[in-house]
């Protein structure tokens, strides 16, 4: 990925404060914070801490009492709200689709505002329903209580990505599913992030989730006050206070796994098959491999099942039956998904899948473990990070040129 890929928008909060009518503290107190172009920042703090009142106010759904939001070097603290906003995709908690509407149209809906033709918005539409692993065919004429909430999810984070804004904000956006596809939905996100490149500024209440998708992770306290503003890899290995340790949590040391992805390990290649063929064929295939598997393909090449030495003798055709169970996950997974998977199907293995499920490998055990070996003995030289402070709380040098504490260290 270079420079030139990266679609997103640098954001600059630059002294954000935000008093609410009749109330004496600021929810957000003098906020400085730089969230570089291309990047995800994670917002992660305690409940009331500020995170979602700093979010609101970059698209200004809330109004700063005082500082200026600057996005790509235009101060947009004075702009029309409304026109703003188009310019910037919004994702919210099971999507936020508008119920009477059907798929089509609640992603149609800023290109409609923006007066795209009608052939440009439909392309747009399937195009985005590809992108977030929808079968357009499938899904573009339904209601959203026609939809799982995983698919409502998708559907709103195609609906943010509508119009290719620059800057995509999101507020809990995981938080009403279950953890299994919370994972994949995470994973996705990491996916089409790394074909879009935008600038993506999440909250969430989930460690973990800002660990595995965060570029960047700002800890929050009460009052939007930056506790610690750094890579995820350095927020665990030297937490800034011990407010920050105390939020990490215990099993600090267990959190490296989720520093690891499934696409850094090397993947071992399935023996693949698809119904229709014999399974005599694909048994000795499997034996001379010496592997346990065979991986049923469809036409697509996304996996259905897994058919061991067993299955294999006892069958005499393989047919397309889909396999709920199947243990799989996306190359962007952790390794900690990876194993978390491995445990709820009793396997030593899952199937490894790429961009619109396609199968890539398989990961077993011994990688994991292999690979956690390895990352433990790495070492972490990059010291450089966006700046982030309040202001009163710390020493501010020159903000433009890199602020410094008392300490010089990057803030
Ligand atoms: N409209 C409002 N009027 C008055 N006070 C508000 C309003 N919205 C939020 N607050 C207060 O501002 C503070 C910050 O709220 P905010 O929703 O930004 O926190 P948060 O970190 O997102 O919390 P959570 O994790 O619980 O969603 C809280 O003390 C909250 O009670």
């Amino acid at each position: 990925m270079t420079a030139q890929d990266v679609t997103g928008a640098s954001i600059m909060l630059e002294e954000v404060t935000k008093t609410y009518p009749g109330q004496k503290k600021s929810a957000v107190g003098g906020l400085t914070l730089e969230i570089p172009a291309g990047s995800i920042v994670m917002f992660v703090g305690p409940s009331g801490c500020g995170k979602t009142t700093t979010l609101k106010m970059i698209n200004r759904l809330i109004e700063p009492t005082s500082g200026k939001i600057v996005i790509n070097g235009e101060d947009v603290t004075g702009m029309n709200g409304d026109e703003l906003r188009r310019r910037i995709g919004y994702v919210i908690q099971a999507g936020g689709l508008f119920p009477h509407m059907t798929v089509a149209t609640n992603i149609a809906m800023v290109p409609k505002m923006l007066g795209w033709s009608k052939e440009k918005i439909a392309a747009r539409v399937d195009e985005l329903l590809e992108l977030v692993s929808l079968d357009p065919e499938l899904y573009r004429d339904r209601f959203p209580k026609e939809l799982s909430g995983g698919q409502q999810q998708r559907v709103g984070v195609a609906r943010a990505l509508a119009a290719d804004p620059p800057v995509l904000l999101m507020d809990e956006p995981f938080g009403a599913v279950d953890p299994i596809t919370r994972q994949r939905l995470q994973d996705e996100l990491l996916n089409i992030q790394s074909e879009v490149q935008k600038t993506i500024v999440c909250v969430t209440h989930d460690f973990d989730e800002a660990v595995k998708l965060g570029d960047w992770i700002a800890i929050f306290n009460e009052g939007a006050q930056l506790e610690q503003y750094d890579s995820p890899e350095r927020i665990l290995a030297n937490p800034a206070s011990e407010f920050v340790e105390n939020f990490i949590g215990s099993g600090a040391g267990l959190k490296q796994l989720t520093l690891t992805r499934v696409n850094e390990v090397d993947l071992e290649e399935a023996i693949t098959t698809s119904p229709g063929k014999r399974a005599s064929d694909v048994l000795s295939q499997v034996q001379g491999a010496g592997r346990k598997y065979a991986v049923v393909l469809d036409s697509r090449g996304r996996p259905l099942r897994r058919l061991d030495r067993r299955q294999l003798s006892r069958a005499e055709i393989i047919d397309g039956t889909y396999d709920q169970s199947l243990p799989v996950v996306g190359e962007q997974a952790t390794l900690n998904d990876a194993l978390d998977t491995m445990l709820v199907a009793s396997s030593e293995s899952a199937l490894v899948t790429g961009r619109r499920d396609v199968l890539l490998g398989t990961i077993t055990v011994q990688t994991v473990m292999e690979a956690i070996a390895a990352a433990n003995g790495a070492q972490d030289g990059d010291h450089s990070a966006p700046v982030g402070l309040n202001s009163g709380a710390i020493n501010i040098v020159d903000i433009n040129s890199g602020a410094a504490n008392s300490d010089g260290e990057p803030v």
